[in-house]
């Protein structure tokens, strides 16, 4: 598990780390990581002698860092060149290192480079970026080095331009080939647009570890987590100790979205799968191992529900939706049952002890929460899991869980593949199977879109994908991950 700290902790870590070691020390410890993995991206195209680096150099220490880090090159061979956005206000030891070791400054962008170095703004960053960095931003992005070939660019702490804590991407903002943090992850390194912009994440510890004393922003699982989370059959296991998942999805309008949840389901940990609607005749002609019933109140005993992929937005929807809510079940609540709770119809029946977990996409975050998730998709993810009482899995690129305390994991393995009609209905099912078979909510959120990004990556891979694809990959992604 990775885990990231907002600023304002990180600020209190190397104030206190700070404290006790003469000053400029995590400087020149940044300083010395940042040197290093330059030297090792520039070994990789032609080495660092002679190799012509820019440092776009802002006003703070994100600035210092990179003219230290300069200095290095410089006195291995590289032409280093520093151009400075804010001449009269810069790390003055910064450049005056920089200068001792052969390096200069710079008016203008130099024609050729092959290594830009984003020392623009780190941490100290507030708002977008400022209009004379967003056009050297997007001049710099334009930039080639030896033999045409684009300028490598490595990104000091976050690429300037991204909204550190959120992961938002305001404005104009560097998109870095590698970004080299300091002492711990930051949102930005994870969560939304902004990740993206991070390219490989490189951590250089700075020694900040033991100051982090309060609980991470965000965690980010690996598959180690969902390897150890997934439960697996032993010895003594039945189907029913497995646990049984029942379904109310799907209805004679869609009874795709039946079948899909019911294939998401049967990739997952449960011995069983009953599914409860009008699409059982198609269900169980697809998938002959699952026990169907026309309704939730003939399905029989379950350990937790899905409903909602597909269910529809009439009498009989709402009638199943309160039949889910009315146990005393794990119950997840997707897409239509989502819909369903607008206008508060059902604020009587949320009322429950039983784990709720619902997985909104935008536009029904929107619609129930009254307001689109905004720039800041985990602090609103969290706001909705506070207000609603359920773990919250909000769906994007870099899919959000949110707990009702605050706990929140961004997924690292989403894919574009799985922007596609019915995915979400893979998703239900399996975290449905997962909520059956007792993990708790929060981790079969997690594990459960960890599993469908992979799925996606997986089956696109063969060319485009669709929903069914998905849920086929699920088992030799499984196979993979559990062994
Ligand atoms: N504080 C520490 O102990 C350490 C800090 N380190 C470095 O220091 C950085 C933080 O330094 P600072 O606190 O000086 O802050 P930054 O250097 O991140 O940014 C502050 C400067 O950027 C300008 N700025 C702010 N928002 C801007 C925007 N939207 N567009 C353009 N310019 C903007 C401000 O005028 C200010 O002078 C970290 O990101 C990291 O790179 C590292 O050296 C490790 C140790």
């Amino acid at each position: 598990m990775r885990r990231a700290w907002r600023v304002s902790d990180v600020r209190s870590a190397e104030k206190s780390v700070m404290a006790g070691l003469p000053e400029g020390t995590l400087m020149q410890r940044a300083a010395a990581g940042l040197a290093r993995r330059c030297a090792l991206l520039l070994d990789g195209t032609g080495g660092v002698y002679g190799a012509r680096v820019l440092l776009l150099v802002g006003s703070g220490d994100n600035g210092g860092d990179a003219l230290y880090a300069g200095a290095a090159l410089a006195r291995r061979g590289a032409q280093v060149r520093a151009l400075l956005l804010t001449p009269e206000r810069v790390h003055l030891a910064g450049l005056a290192a920089l200068r001792a070791a052969g390096g200069f400054t710079t008016r203008d962008l130099p024609p050729r480079s092959e290594l830009v170095v984003d020392g623009i703004v780190g941490i100290g960053a507030s708002g977008g970026l400022r209009p004379a960095a967003a056009a050297i931003v997007r001049q710099a992005g334009e930039l080639r080095g030896r033999g045409g070939a684009r300028a490598l660019v490595v990104a000091v702490d976050v690429p300037s331009g991204v909204a550190v804590d959120t992961g938002d991407v305001p404005g104009e903002a560097v998109t870095a080939d590698v970004t080299v943090t300091f002492g711990c992850l930051k949102p930005a390194h994870v969560l939304g647009p902004a990740a993206i912009r991070c390219g490989a994440v490189d951590l250089v510890d700075i020694g900040l570890g033991p100051a982090l004393v309060t609980g991470p922003a965000v965690r980010v699982p690996d598959a180690a987590d969902i390897a150890a989370w997934w439960p697996r059959p032993g010895a003594t296991s039945d189907k029913y100790s497995r646990g049984v998942v029942g379904l109310a999805t799907g209805s004679a309008a869609y009874p795709g979205a039946a079948l899909l949840s019911t294939s998401g389901a049967l990739a997952g940990p449960t011995g069983m799968v009953r599914y409860a609607g009008s699409a059982h005749a198609e269900v169980v002609r697809a998938h002959p191992s699952v026990v169907v019933a026309d309704k939730v109140a003939d399905a029989g005993r379950v350990q937790a529900w899905v409903c909602g992929s597909g269910l529809g937005s009439g009498p009989q929807a709402r009638t199943e939706l309160r039949s889910v809510l009315a146990t005393s079940l794990p119950v997840l609540l997707d897409a239509d049952a989502i819909n369903l709770l607008v206008g508060g119809e059902h604020a009587e029946d949320l009322r429950r002890d039983a784990p709720l977990v619902l997985t909104p996409h935008d536009g029904e975050f929107t619609r129930l929460a009254g307001e689109s998730p905004g720039a800041d998709r985990a602090g609103a993810a969290a706001r909705l899991a506070a207000w609603t009482n359920a773990v919250v899995l909000l769906k994007g690129d870099r899919t959000v869980v949110a707990t009702p305390a605050g706990e929140i994991w961004a997924n690292p393995t989403g894919s574009p593949a799985l922007a596609t009609a019915g995915s979400g209905d893979v998703l239900a099912g399996l975290l449905g199977s997962l909520l059956a078979a007792g993990v708790p909510p929060v981790r079969a959120a997690v594990a459960a879109a960890y599993v469908h990004g992979l799925a996606g990556r997986w089956a696109a891979r063969h060319g485009p994908v669709t929903a069914p694809d998905v849920a086929a990959a699920l088992r030799p992604v499984l196979v993979d991950l559990l062994g």
